[in-house]
C-alpha cells in the first residue's frame, strides 16, 4: 500500500513528541552527540539494523562523536510520511541506551 505524504500540520504535531528532531526542507533530521567514536559507531550499527527491520533507510552520517540522520520517503516523491516518523521514534528509543543526546 502506498504511504501518503503528511501535511505540514501533521508533521508539526508529530515533531512536538520528538524533541531534537526538526523538519529541514523536506526531511526529518536530528544529530546526536556521544561519549566516544566507538559509541557513535555502535549506535550507527544499531540504527542500521532497525532501518533494515523497518525497510526504511535514512541518510546516516558518522562523525567523530556524532551521529546524524536525515530521512524522507523516496516512494512518496521525497515527502515526509509516517514511515519517517516511525523511524525517528525508534531511533529516539534506542538513543537512550547509547547515552546519546
Ligand atoms: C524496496 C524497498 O522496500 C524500498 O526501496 C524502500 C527501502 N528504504 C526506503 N527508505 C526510504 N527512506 N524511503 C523509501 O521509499 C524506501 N523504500
Amino acid at each position: 500500500m502506498p504511504v501518503e505524504p503528511l501535511s505540514q500540520k501533521e508533521i508539526e504535531d508529530l515533531l512536538a513528541e520528538l524533541p531534537g528532531w526538526s523538519l529541514q526542507g523536506d526531511r526529518l533530521t536530528r544529530s546526536y552527540r556521544l561519549g566516544s567514536h566507538a559509541a557513535a559507531t555502535a549506535m550507527v550499527v544499531h540504527i542500521a539494523q532497525v532501518q533494515d527491520e523497518l525497510d526504511h533507510h535514512s541518510e546516516l552520517t558518522l562523525g567523530y562523536r556524532t551521529v546524524s540522520l536525515s530521512v524522507h520517503t523516496h516512494s512518496a516523491g521525497g515527502a515526509v510520511t509516517a514511515k519517517d516518523v516511525e523511524l525517528a521514534r525508534r531511533v529516539e528509543e534506542l538513543s537512550a541506551g547509547h547515552r546519546a543526546h
